[in-house]
């Protein structure tokens, strides 16, 4: 029998590919407005600060080459065709599903890769897919969230328990774990968006699987907008958390987010490094997921599932 073709949308960020692509990338984000020279150059000494660019780009197309592999190996009824499809630069979300209406795919899956689904985030992602794709009759089904996917906490639990192994017994009981995703706009509550639920709720997960029980939620990468922003930071939540709990390590597990890229080389391992140097507290921070297969595996089983739901 002859193997059904589905088309695979990966959906993410996207990144500068290269130092020219900074100002169209950021201008892109800040929806056709242009950053000022100041936002810019602070976005380019970010960037500068981490290696001159950042190596989503790459682990990006890695991890959907290697969901697209795992998921072919892992059954036998369909032949998955992975299009990657970015938010912010090329190839865009709309890109690769024109591109599957040229190589004649009629149905779909979708998954973005971040876990917690916001309107700001995830719809959207699946707002533009799903709008390109009606346009050329291409049916698609939108994994919508993966928070509590279990080889995710699995995933996270494995690698947080990883850094803990490398502290003494006195060290871990002034431990804390600090769990965070991206902060968004505070007026995504008045929609009722479940984000900080998802949030809290992977927290829970992990706490349970991991035993930790000294962790605390915090968000991070805010925004340069005047809007007030979901907190507490996590730069400033380590000073609290220091000060008034008497905790003398830290543990950053940015749950939010897949990969190594800015939000994690820059304001996880140096902005809150440079509180925890500061204030004189360890710091510490596991694995990003990449391409982990047991992270990859994960991925399949969220879009298998996905296949499988009845409608
Ligand atoms: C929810 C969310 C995720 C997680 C979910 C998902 O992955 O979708 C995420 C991920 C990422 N965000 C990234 C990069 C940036 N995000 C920015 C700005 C913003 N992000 C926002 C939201 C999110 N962002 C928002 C509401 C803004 C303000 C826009 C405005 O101004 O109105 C800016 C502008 C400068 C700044 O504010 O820092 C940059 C450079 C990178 C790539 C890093 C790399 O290149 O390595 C990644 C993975
Ligand atoms: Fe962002």
């Amino acid at each position: 029998m002859e193997k059904k073709q589905v088309g695979l949308l990966v959906m993410a960020y996207g990144t500068p590919y290269k130092e020219e692509d900074v100002e169209r990338y950021y201008t892109h984000i800040r929806r056709g407005r242009k950053p000022s020279d100041e936002m810019l150059q602070d976005l380019r000494d970010r960037y500068d600060a981490i290696g001159g660019i950042s190596p989503l780009a790459r682990i990006t197309k890695d991890q959907a080459t290697a969901l697209q592999d795992t998921l072919n190996e892992e059954q036998d009824d369909i032949d998955f065709k992975m299009y990657l499809g970015l938010k912010h630069i090329e190839p865009f979300v709309e890109d690769a599903v024109q591109q599957m209406a040229d190589d004649g795919i009629e149905e779909a899956v979708s998954i973005v890769l971040a876990p917690h689904y916001s309107t700001f985030s995830v719809k959207s992602y699946n707002g533009r897919a799903q709008e390109e794709a009606e346009k050329h009759g291409i049916s698609i089904r939108s994994v919508e969230s993966w928070y509590d996917a279990p080889g995710f906490i699995d995933y996270w639990s494995e690698h947080i328990l990883a850094e803990y192994e490398k502290m003494s017994e006195e060290e871990k009981t002034k431990a804390c774990l600090v769990i965070s995703a991206h902060s968004l706009p505070m007026k995504i509550l008045d929609g009722g968006d479940p984000y900080p639920d998802q949030l809290q709720k992977t927290a829970e997960l992990i706490s349970e699987e991991t035993g930790i029980t000294q962790y605390e939620i915090g968000w991070q990468s805010e925004g340069n907008t005047p809007d007030p922003w979901l907190g507490p930071d996590v730069q400033d939540l380590t000073r609290d958390l220091f000060n008034e709990k008497d905790y003398r390590s830290f543990v950053y597990a940015p749950v939010g987010f897949v990969s190594d890229h800015l939000e994690v080389l820059y304001d996880n391992d140096y902005e809150c490094k440079v509180v925890c140097d500061e204030v004189g507290a360890n710091y510490y921070r596991p694995e990003m997921p990449n391409t982990h297969p047991k992270f990859i595996r994960t991925l399949a089983g969220v879009v298998l599932d996905k296949i499988e739901e009845q409608v």
